[in-house]
C-alpha cells in the first residue's frame, strides 16, 4: 500500500539528520490505519527521505511490529514520478490501497475584504469550512514547464496512477484509490480551457476541483477505484483522516462515484463522515480526462527526448 507523503519537518524547516515530526493528515492516517490493522504493509511515498525516515521511526515507536517501507517521489517532477512508478513495479505485485494525499497551497494570501464581510454574514460557517474566495495563491512553473500547483496536486498523481495501473487492476481483489480533495474545490475557479490555472489566482481551488472531475472519469475508466475528500479546515490531522479511514473499511462497489466523502467534526468534538454530491457534469470529467491523456503523451515524450539528449 502506498500512502501519500508524510508530513514531517525539522523545527526550523530545514533538513537535518533528525528532523522533528510535523504531523499532517498523511501521518495521522498511517497511525490510524496501523491502530486498525498492524498487519498491513505500509509504503510511505515522500519527496524528502529524511522526513520519510523520521515518519517511519515515529510510526514504529507506536507499532513496533509494523511493516513499513519508504519510497522517494516528488510529484512536481515527472522524472521522479516515473522513477517511483518503476520502483513500485519492481517491489510489489499488487497495491491494495493507494492514498493520494500530497497537496500544496503555495504563498497563500488572504482577501481581508471577503473575510470581514463573511465574518458578519450568514455565510460565516460556510466561509470557515470551505475558505471560499478567501485565499489567493502565487503559483510558479516547474522544470517540466507546468504550473506547480496543478502538477503537484493533480497531474503528478494522474501520471503515477496510470504508470502503476497494472498493479491496481486485479480482477479478483480490486484496489482502492483514495484521493484527497478539499471543500475548497470550486467549479467557478476551474476552466477546461485553462485547467492548469495559468491565468487565475485560485490555483488550489482549481486543482481540487480538477481532482473531483478526474475521480469521476477514473472511476468510469477503471471501475475499481474510489475517490475521497477531506473536509474543511481540519482542526487536527487526526480529524482530517476520518473519511480516509472510513473509506478503508468500505466496499468500493457500494460507493457512489459522484459523491464526495467529507471528514467532519461536531461541536462536541465527535468525528463523522458525510457524503455530498459533487457539483460537476460527467461530460466535463471525460473531456478533462482526455485532455490529461494528451498532456501526458506530450510531456512524457518531451522528457524521454531530453533524457536521450543527455546520454
Ligand atoms: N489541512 C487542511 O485543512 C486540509 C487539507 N486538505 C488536503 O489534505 C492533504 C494533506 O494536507 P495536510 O496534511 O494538511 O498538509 P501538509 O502540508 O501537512 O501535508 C502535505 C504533504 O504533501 C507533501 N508534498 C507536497 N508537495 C509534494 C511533492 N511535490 N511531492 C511529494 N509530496 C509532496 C508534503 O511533503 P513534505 O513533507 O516534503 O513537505 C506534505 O507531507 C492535501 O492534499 C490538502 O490539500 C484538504 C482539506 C483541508
Ligand atoms: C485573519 C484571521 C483572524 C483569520 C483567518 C482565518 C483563515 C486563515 C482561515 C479561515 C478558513 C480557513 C480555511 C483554509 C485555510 C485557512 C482559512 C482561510 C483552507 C482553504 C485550507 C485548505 C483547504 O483545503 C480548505 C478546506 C480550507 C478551508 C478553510
Amino acid at each position: 500500500m502506498i500512502d501519500g507523503p508524510s508530513s514531517l519537518q525539522s523545527p526550523q524547516g530545514h533538513h537535518n539528520s533528525s528532523p522533528k515530526v510535523r504531523r499532517g493528515i498523511g501521518l495521522a492516517l498511517c497511525e490510524r490505519l496501523l491502530t486498525e490493522d498492524d498487519q498491513i504493509h505500509l509504503c510511505l511515498a515522500c519527496r524528502n527521505m529524511q522526513r520519510a525516515k523520521a515518519a517511519r521511526i515515529s510510526l514504529l515507536s507506536l507499532h513496533p511490529a509494523a511493516d513499513i517501507s519508504i519510497l522517494q517521489v516528488n510529484l512536481g517532477s515527472l522524472k521522479s514520478v516515473c522513477q517511483a512508478a518503476t520502483e513500485v513495479k519492481q517491489r510489489y505485485r499488487q497495491v491494495d490501497f493507494l492514498y493520494l494525499n500530497a497537496g500544496i497551497m503555495p504563498n497563500p494570501c488572504i482577501n481581508l475584504k471577503v473575510f470581514l464581510s463573511g465574518l458578519f454574514s450568514r455565510k460565516v460557517i460556510h466561509m470557515f469550512t470551505t475558505g471560499e474566495g478567501l485565499l489567493t495563491q502565487k503559483d510558479q512553473i516547474t522544470d517540466d514547464g507546468l504550473q506547480e500547483v496543478f502538477e503537484t496536486n493533480v497531474f503528478g498523481h494522474f501520471v503515477l496512477i496510470r504508470a502503476i495501473e497494472p498493479l491496481l487492476c486485479h480482477v479478483d481483489s480490486p484496489s482502492q484509490l483514495i484521493w484527497t480533495s478539499s471543500s475548497n474545490a470550486r467549479k467557478s475557479a476551474f476552466s477546461l480551457l485553462d485547467y492548469q490555472h495559468i491565468q487565475g489566482q485560485e490555483s488550489y481551488s482549481s486543482s481540487k476541483y480538477a481532482t473531483d472531475l478526474l475521480s469521476v472519469a477514473l472511476n468510469r475508466h477503471f471501475n475499481q477505484q474510489i475517490r475521497i475528500f477531506t473536509n474543511s479546515f481540519t482542526i487536527t490531522p487526526y480529524n482530517g483522516a476520518e473519511a480516509l479511514l472510513w473509506l478503508f473499511r468500505q466496499k468500493p462497489e457500494l460507493l457512489d462515484p459522484l459523491l464526495k466523502y467529507h471528514s467532519c467534526t461536531s461541536g462536541l468534538g465527535n468525528n463523522y463522515v458525510e457524503s455530498r454530491k459533487m457539483n460537476l457534469e460527467e461530460e466535463s470529467s471525460e473531456l478533462f480526462y482526455q485532455k490529461l491523456l494528451e498532456l501526458e503523451k506530450q510531456t512524457l515524450k518531451k522528457l524521454s527526448e531530453s533524457e536521450e539528449e543527455y546520454k
